[in-house]
């Protein structure tokens, strides 16, 4: 049975989903102060959410069965992504069933906002007939910046351009081709952009990079007599900045449906009496619609049943990738990265410093570009693969996909990424792993039959099949040292599967690989190390099902 606790209001079309689930145990506990909070989530497997449930690392420290977080809507800012991925939870949100709310509730207070119409009723509803004193501007002709080109950015665009505006956009990360086909102009400078627009809407995430990207300084770059409009997220713009503006007139009016405290208490900036004529201010109803809430609680739901299941789902925002939506043979080579981690680890004495990945041929050309920014890095399956690989030799098996990398950056691994042209192989991971002392580099393939080879290791080409147990060792390249390997090994009947050797063009030097069949007794593995031909040996163990 799953525990799953659903801890805001989520529309029935979820909660039913979760009911008519025979293996699930639901619970739903709404309005729960942080000491209760922390309480409920002791024993559940799953945790489902909307913007109002902080989940940092307190929270999940103490959700000890916790394996999956399910955000009913897009912005997972109320989610420690780090955390949770440090141990193991997956966060899946529901990214497309608010667009089009989110969308209308943009248009509508960019209408209200530019014809008044708050002020207007509130004033008629007094008992007021006040038609001059509400005299507004068109939108047709005027020019509209929006920032961040993304779902709901682009169709915002799309129905503000049918209202006749000139439509620019401010997104570094869409791909101009995009821009273009929704007849926006894509501009790269955002002070810039913002000096030219008559209505300003920001349409971003909440991360690190974007907090506070609206500040006094873009502020104070935007046109006289502009709009601003957030219906996206508090803590992007500077609210004491914009009210400041507002008051002086510099700025005719902004619209808010977010907070970057929310509810915002009496004294909130945007507030204020004096302000009330020039502000729209709406308690973050954006995706408030019956539609967007029954799809995103459905796609929550769906995907949050699925993961607990282990079935394939959709929508993680904290994996690095799917493993699921990856091609076979891609999923050798993940595997493989992953085998090289492994024997990295083992052959690299020093703790690591920096470590190279460099994926060559075509097979490594078409993955996905887009960037994560729901991720503190942005690197390919691969890379992640072989620091899962490598961090798991001495953590253990609990690292995974989206711990490795972070365990990457905590112990200061510095990690590299390159593409490149396929020589002597169709395709090829190539891997340098240094500890600041000396350096570990391994090349492998995936042959045309589908079977993993190391075909480079410091140096020496090879042919090594990486899985079972292996033994590793270099050596002065002298007669006699390939016999004694084979009699310490059959003397500790340690039978010998396969036998690797590799050697390097004007060196004195030779590396062996072998197979072999059961452990290495570590007496015979020390006799071998002491003996003066011998420069290392290690040996290597791949897991079954890696
Ligand atoms: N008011 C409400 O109730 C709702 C608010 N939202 C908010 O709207 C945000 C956007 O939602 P979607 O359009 O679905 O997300 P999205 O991921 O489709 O679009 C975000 C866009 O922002 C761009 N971006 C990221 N960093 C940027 C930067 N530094 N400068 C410029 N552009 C940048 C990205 O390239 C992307 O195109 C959500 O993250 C959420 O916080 C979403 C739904 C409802
Ligand atoms: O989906 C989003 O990002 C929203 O802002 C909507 O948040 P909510 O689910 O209404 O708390």
């Amino acid at each position: 049975m799953f525990k799953v606790l659903v801890t805001e209001n989520i529309h029935e079309a979820g909660v039913a989903l979760f009911s008519a689930a025979p293996d699930v145990k639901l619970e739903q506990k709404v309005g729960l102060s942080r000491a209760e909070l922390l309480e409920a989530v002791a024993d559940v497997d799953a945790l489902v959410t909307r913007s109002g449930t902080p989940l940092d690392g307190e929270i999940l420290d103490h959700a000890r069965s916790l394996r999956v977080v399910g955000r009913a809507g897009v912005g997972v800012d109320n989610i420690d992504l780090a955390e949770a991925s440090r141990r193991g939870v997956v966060v899946i949100n529901a990214p497309t069933g608010n667009t089009l709310a989110a969308t209308e509730q943009t248009l509508a207070l960019m209408l209200a906002l530019v014809r008044r119409l708050p002020q207007a009723h509130a004033s008629l509803t007094a008992g007021q007939w006040r038609r001059k004193d509400f005299m507004g501007r068109q939108l047709h002709g005027k020019k509209l910046l929006v920032v961040g080109l993304g779902r709901i950015g682009s169709q915002v665009s799309i129905r503000a351009r049918a209202f006749g505006m000139d439509v620019s956009a401010y997104d570094p990360y869409i791909a101009p081709a995009r821009a273009e086909k929704l007849g926006v102009a894509l501009l790269d400078d955002l002070q810039g952009a913002l000096s030219l627009a008559d209505v300003v809407t920001i349409h971003v995430p909440l991360t690190d990079e974007t907090r506070g990207m609206i500040g006094l300084r873009e502020l104070k770059s935007m046109k006289a007599g502009a709009y601003f409009i957030n219906c996206a997220r508090g803590g992007l713009v500077d609210e004491e900045a914009l009210a400041a503006l507002l008051r002086e007139g510099r700025l005719a009016g902004a619209a808010f449906d977010a907070f970057s405290v929310e509810p915002p208490t009496a004294d909130h900036p945007l507030l204020a009496p004096d302000l009330r004529d020039r502000v729209v201010l709406t308690p973050h109803i954006g995706a408030n619609t019956q539609e967007a809430q029954s799809a995103v609680a459905e796609i929550a739901a769906t995907n949050v049943l699925a993961a607990l299941r282990g079935e394939p789902y959709e929508h993680a925002v904290n994996l690095p990738f799917m493993e699921s939506l990856l091609t076979g043979r891609k999923r050798r080579y993940l595997s493989l990265a992953r085998k090289l981690g492994i024997l990295a680890a083992n052959l690299l004495s020093g703790a690591p410093r920096q470590v190279t990945v460099t994926l060559r041929g075509s097979l490594f050309s078409d993955e996905d570009e887009r960037v994560r920014f729901e991720l503190p890095y942005r690197y390919s399956p691969y890379t992640v693969s072989f620091l899962k690989g490598f961090f798991e030799v001495h953590q253990g098996p609990e690292v995974n996909y989206m711990s490795a990398p972070l365990l990457a950056e905590d112990r200061g691994l510095s990690v590299d990424e390159a593409k490149g042209e396929a020589t002597t192989y169709n395709n090829l991971i190539e891997v340098r792993v240094s500890d600041g002392d000396g350096d570990v580099s391994m090349s492998a393939t995936v042959t045309e039959e589908g079977k993993q080879r190391v075909v480079g290791l410091n140096g020496y080409w090879i042919d090594l099949v990486p899985e079972g147990r292996l033994f590793l060792f270099s050596n002065h390249d002298r007669p006699g040292v390939i016999g004694k390997v084979g009699t310490m090994l059959g003397e500790a009947r340690v039978n010998i599967a396969n036998f690797a050797l590799g050697r390097r063009n004007g060196s004195g030097l030779a590396l062996g690989a072998l197979q072999i069949d059961h452990d290495v007794p570590v007496d015979v593995l020390e006799r071998f190390r002491a003996d003066p031909d011998v420069l290392w040996a290690e040996t290597v163990v791949f897991a079954e099902g890696i």
